[in-house]
């Protein structure tokens, strides 16, 4: 690192994100490792066992010392030498999943400030997957937003996105059509100087909208593409892009299930509706199912809570508890861990 540069539009790191912040925390990360030489550079894919890191040098291919713990992924902020990586810069956000099969946790991207979640029109919209999928989004620190595309092929178009943003409060919810070049802006106002992710469906129109995203420059190529002498392009791995507005657009492979891997903040922050509405429940541990002086359904009988918002609430606690349930049933088979789920339950206003 060595030079403090003064953070100008010629840094080449700048298009990518790069700021005071990153630099406070490039070098706290030198002053840690003691490897001079090690430059800043942004993870733009991952390829298994390499990385590659756009740096001022350009797009360059490392592998990872094993010893760099978290292991980075792409999104992630890394200090390198002409060898390997070096370090994780102390990440922004992370998002992750839990693999299903396996019962792991699989971290998917680092430092997005936006989740876009992206939603055919053109099928039935699954308010348990949207509620999932924001939920994911809080859990990693990022802003969810759910777009629904394909306004062009339904009548009721709006009338969808009203239920979804009654099923969803406090989560900004857009309409568009490609096709019709409906609504785009919205989406292209989101980019704007921040790292954006999107998730949702093979089919759901996300390479339309990354289109769109980067104004109709099919090829999404930026700064990050000087120096990668191959200039491959795959779609099946997720990848770092520069868009014309300054921000940074991170594609992610259709993503059909997503598995809770989430905190009890996490389901705060999505239900804190019905969370505050619990404080009127009879019994502080009531389950808004047929308990006595339920407020939670109260709200609903007098119009003021959307039924859907229960039905995803008990959804979302149920598969929770599932998640628990199978990461103790693992940790008995595991002696060295305790067979006790870490994670803290919560119901209504239980503690
Ligand atoms: N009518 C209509 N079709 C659309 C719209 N957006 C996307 N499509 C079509 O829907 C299909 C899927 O769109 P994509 O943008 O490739 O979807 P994707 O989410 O990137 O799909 P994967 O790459 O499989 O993850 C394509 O045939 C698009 O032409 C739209 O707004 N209106
Ligand atoms: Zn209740």
């Amino acid at each position: 690192m060595g030079e403090t540069d003064p953070i100008t539009d010629t840094d080449p790191l700048a298009p990518l994100g790069w700021s005071p912040l990153w630099a406070d925390r490039a070098e706290d990360a030198a002053a840690r490792n003691e490897r001079p030489g090690a430059e800043p550079g942004r993870v733009v894919r991952h390829d298994g066992v390499a990385v590659q890191v756009a740096t001022r040098d350009g797009v360059v291919a490392r592998p990872v010392l094993a010893t760099v713990d978290p292991q980075p992924v792409v999104g992630d902020w890394v200090l390198t030498t002409d060898e390997t990586v070096v370090a994780v810069l102390e990440r922004s956000s992370l998002l992750r999943r839990r693999d299903t099969r396996r019962d792991t946790e699989q971290h998917l991207v680092a430092n997005v400030d936006t989740v876009i979640i992206v939603c055919g029109l053109d099928r039935p919209v699954r308010d348990g997957r949207i509620q999932r999928a924001t939920a994911v989004a809080w859990d990693a620190d990022a802003e969810p937003v759910v777009v629904l595309t394909k306004a062009d092929l339904v009548a009721d178009a709006e009338e969808t996105a009203v239920a979804v943003r009654g099923a969803n409060p406090g989560v900004e919810v857009l309409v568009t059509s490609s096709k019709e070049d409906a609504g785009l802006q919205g989406v292209r106002d989101l980019g704007v100087g921040k790292s954006v992710v999107m998730l949702g469906e093979s089919g759901a129109g996300k390479s339309s909208l990354a289109n769109a995203l980067s104004d109709g420059d099919v090829a999404i190529v930026g700064a990050v593409r000087e120096g990668d002498a191959k200039g491959r392009h795959t779609t099946t791995s997720r990848e770092l892009h520069v868009l014309p507005s300054g921000g940074v657009l991170i594609d992610n492979p259709g993503v059909r299930s997503l598995g809770l891997w989430t905190d009890a903040e996490s389901v705060v922050a999505t239900f804190d509706d019905i969370d505050s509405l619990a404080e009127g429940c009879r019994f502080s541990d009531c389950a808004h199912d047929a308990e006595p002086g339920c407020a939670v359904r109260a709200a609903i009988d007098a119009g003021d809570l959307h039924p859907a918002r229960l039905e995803a609430w008990h959804a979302f606690h149920a598969e929770v508890e599932e998640a628990d349930r199978r990461a103790d049933e693992k940790a008995w088979r595991t002696p060295e861990a305790p067979p006790e789920s870490k994670r803290r339950r919560r119901r209504g206003r239980g503690r």
